[in-house]
């Protein structure tokens, strides 16, 4: 991890987000006035009982969502940026060289191969054409994917197949910031164990990260810091969420 002396890569300041809902004409507030530092090779985890916002945060911070207020100050490469006030386009720019989401939902082009998902942000990073599917097959069984599977499409793998592609590919390059939606869920021990050597490498090479994990144990190693977003005092919970909050 870089010294504390140096500026955050990622300064959180006051963020707010509320979900409108129309037809209820009412408003649901997934978290408030959030305030962190994250620098680089820092690695926090996110805590919080079921529906405390912790999903809706990573969004925000990847710009699915727009906050209502607050800002998402984040150091590039080129400057300085404001990720909840940025142009589409410089989020887009940023998405594909610097930022990183990785999810258990396969986000892939219909009838592209595995290896081809994989290979793709290595091409445009200036790869060959061989080189990229080279360093794509290495990180497919790295993960633990057949290689019957490697030239094969996605979309009709089990879950868990789908979720290790999506992990090599979100990983196959260091971006500078990762934010990690459980991604772990669904996957065997062995997957388990390679995202984690994958993780504990990027976080050595700098790159900062903030994530949900269902079994934070399988990261306890990395991990810097806890933010817990439960809103309201243990003591306020119903006895079964109480117990689920101890739990998380
Ligand atoms: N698009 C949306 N529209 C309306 N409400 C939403 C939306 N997305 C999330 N919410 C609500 O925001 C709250 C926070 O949801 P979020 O998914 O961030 O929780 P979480 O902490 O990740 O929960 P879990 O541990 O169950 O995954 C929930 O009450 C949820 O219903």
């Amino acid at each position: 991890m870089q010294t504390q002396n140096e500026p955050p890569i990622l300064r959180v300041d006051g963020l707010t987000k509320r979900f409108r809902m129309h037809h209820l004409e009412s408003t649901l507030h997934a978290f408030e006035n959030i305030s962190f530092d994250l620098q680089a090779g820092e690695f926090i985890l996110l805590r919080g009982h079921n529906g405390a916002g912790k999903s809706t945060l990573l969004r925000t911070l990847w710009r699915s969502y727009l906050p209502v207020s607050g800002r998402i100050l984040y150091r590039s490469r080129s400057g300085d940026i404001d990720l909840a006030r940025a142009a589409d386009v410089d989020i887009a720019l940023l998405r594909r060289q610097e930022l990183g989401f990785v999810t258990q939902f396969l986000n892939a082009r219909p009838r592209v191969a595995a290896e081809e998902i994989v290979a793709e942000p290595l091409r445009l990073a200036g790869r060959t054409q061989d080189e990229a599917i080279g360093e794509a097959r290495h990180w497919l069984a790295e993960f633990g994917v057949r290689p019957e599977l490697w030239r094969a499409y996605p979309s009709t793998f089990s879950g868990g197949e789908q979720q290790k592609v999506n992990l090599a590919r979100a990983l196959v390059l260091p971006q500078r910031l990762l934010l990690l939606d459980e991604p772990t869920a669904s996957l065997d021990v062995g997957a388990r164990r390679a995202l984690v050597r994958r993780l504990a490498d990027l976080k050595t090479a700098g790159v900062a990260m903030i994530g949900v994990f269902h079994h934070p144990g399988d990261v306890a190693d990395l991990i810097d810091r806890e933010i817990d977003l439960t809103t309201r005092p243990v003591s306020e919970m119903q006895e079964s969420e109480r117990e689920e909050h101890v739990a998380v």
